[in-house]
């Protein structure tokens, strides 16, 4: 006893609130609003805080200068990931990128992500699957102006969010082989699904906690949900073999992510199999369709309450683009200063991962003089690092105007990956960043500047524009968001020309 005693005493871990025998500090968090619970649970114990989640240690980091240090100069040590029980079963046992360990395994899936997958030209060659989609919603938008109807902006988002990343990983065949609304039902039953701890992670090693789970009903909803995906994605992947096999020889003018996951898998490129496909849609599916959606949102929502910001963007927008009518991503977008500063400082204060996606340490560590042991959970809040009074001016303020360099705040941030400014880390940093980033960046310029181009925006009688965020691992908006739009240019607009 005494020798436990002694070490405990030597080990210096970072400061935190005491927790309860067996739990820990569990009975002081909510799990459904993590980030706003753990920073008004950290904060009084400074930038780095260690909590115990029942038998897991974990530390928060909620400081520029600490998410510099764990994401940059330690993320060897930091780069790996917890997986829990949901992660387990809806990754095929982490063979996925964002809940694979470390890896061999890691790298090569991360490679054909980025070189294969949503390279550059790989984007460009996706680029009328988006125009399609944004065209389409401006059709549904222009409908709406004409008959001054309100547009539910989160339901629009989603669907247009969805029909862009299905059929860059389908293509058009989703369509035929199951129903849609099904998949995107499932879809977010996975996102509600990896945010939420299983008794059994809490205290790994005890016999009860599976049994717990079973009783609670957790085990077998998991199990359906991914034994549904993986029958759609199993049928999509077996139509893909006879449909390529019949056309081998011809030319094929876009090939969608299971065509080249399927040719690689046959070159032999990489050890890939169906579960490792599966795996990679899961990801693209999960990652890519929400957080875009929501950042969109959240931007609109900012706008309508500041008309102010809402002007100027729109000015600029309809400078930039003249009376064209149509929006030219590569002559256009790098022009649209002032849209690009609203996206971050949406970003800043609603980031759409606001924990980023949490890290485990591979091994010990010092961070600030403190230990963190190996296989400690480390969350990084991106969200109140966002907000801190040290690193920004008003943080409570919606203002673009702090990222124009010429304001009083003066602050030239981007969250482009290798940065030095930890100020603002919406898409993670270090090895793990977000692979997605410009194809999200991309979709997020495209949307805006059109929503703003075309219409002036205004709320129904009576809708007030709340804040208010709903559980899950990105962060959307709890309440609908229901915007009349009003059509700017009368006369000139026509749907059938596209966005
Ligand atoms: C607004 C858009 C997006 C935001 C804010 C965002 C944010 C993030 C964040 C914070 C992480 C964790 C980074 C870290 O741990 O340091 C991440 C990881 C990831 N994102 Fe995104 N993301 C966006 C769009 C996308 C898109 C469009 C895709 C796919 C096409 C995507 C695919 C991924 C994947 C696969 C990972 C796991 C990376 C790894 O663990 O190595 N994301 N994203």
């Amino acid at each position: 006893l005494p020798k436990i005693i002694k070490r405990k005493q030597s080990f210096n871990r970072p400061p935190g609130p005491h927790g309860l025998p067996f739990i820990g500090n569990l009975h002081q968090i909510d799990q459904s609003s993590l980030h706003t619970s753990l920073w008004n649970l950290t904060k009084p114990y400074g930038p780095i805080v260690s909590l115990r989640f029942g038998f897991n240690s974990a530390v928060v980091i909620s400081s520029a200068s600490l998410a510099k240090e764990i994401l940059q100069t330690q993320d060897l040590v930091f780069c790996d990931r917890p997986l829990f029980t949901s992660q387990r079963k809806m990754t095929y046992n982490g063979i996925d990128i964002a809940f694979s360990s470390y890896n061999q395994n890691w790298r090569d899936m991360r490679k054909i992500f980025s070189l294969h997958l949503f390279s550059p030209r790989r984007v460009q060659s996706f680029r009328f699957i988006r125009e399609d989609e944004v065209s389409s919603a401006m059709k549904t938008l222009h409908d709406r102006a004409l008959s001054s109807e309100k547009i539910n902006l989160i339901e629009l988002m989603k669907n247009l969010m969805n029909n862009v990343m299905l059929r860059v990983c389908f293509g058009e065949r989703y369509q035929d082989v199951c129903q849609k609304s099904k998949v995107l039902g499932l879809i977010d039953e996975v996102q509600e699904h990896l945010v939420y701890l299983c008794v059994s992670d809490i205290w790994p090693g005890l016999p009860f906690g599976g049994l717990v789970d079973r009783l609670m009903g957790k085990m077998s909803r998991l199990k359906k949900c991914s034994q549904d995906l993986d029958s759609f994605f199993q049928q999509l992947i077996d139509e893909h073999m006879i449909i390529n096999k019949q056309k081998h020889d011809s030319y094929k003018e876009f090939e969608d992510v299971i065509d080249v996951l399927l040719q690689l898998a046959k070159d032999k490129f990489f050890n890939l199999t169906h579960e490792h496909i599966k795996a990679m849609l899961m990801d693209v599916l999960v990652a890519g369709t929400d957080t875009v959606a929501a950042t969109v949102v959240w931007a609109m929502s900012l706008l309508i309450n500041n008309p102010k910001a809402m002007k100027k963007a729109q000015e600029e927008v309809r400078n930039v683009i003249g009376i064209d009518g149509k929006l030219d991503e590569d002559h256009h977008l790098p022009r649209l200063t002032y849209l690009k500063a609203v996206i971050k400082e949406t970003m800043r204060l609603y980031p759409p991962a606001p924990l980023l996606v949490p890290r485990e340490t591979r091994k010990d560590a010092i961070v600030n003089g403190y230990e963190i042991k190996q296989k400690t959970l480390v969350y990084v809040n991106a969200w109140a690092i966002g907000r801190d009074p040290k690193s920004w001016d008003k943080p409570e303020l919606f203002l673009p105007e702090r990222f124009l360099g010429r304001c009083d705040i003066d602050i030239d941030i981007n969250f482009k990956g290798n940065h030095n400014d930890f100020e603002l880390i919406p898409f993670g940093a270090g090895r793990r960043i977000c692979p997605g980033m410009s194809t999200g960046d991309v979709m997020l310029e495209v949307l805006l500047a059109n929503f703003l181009y075309m219409f002036d925006w205004g709320l129904p009688k009576d809708e007030v524009i709340d804040f208010d965020t709903k559980p899950g691992i990105t962060m959307h908006k709890r309440n609908q968001l229901c915007l009349l739009p009003k059509l700017y240019f009368e006369n000139t607009f026509e749907p059938s020309q596209g966005a």
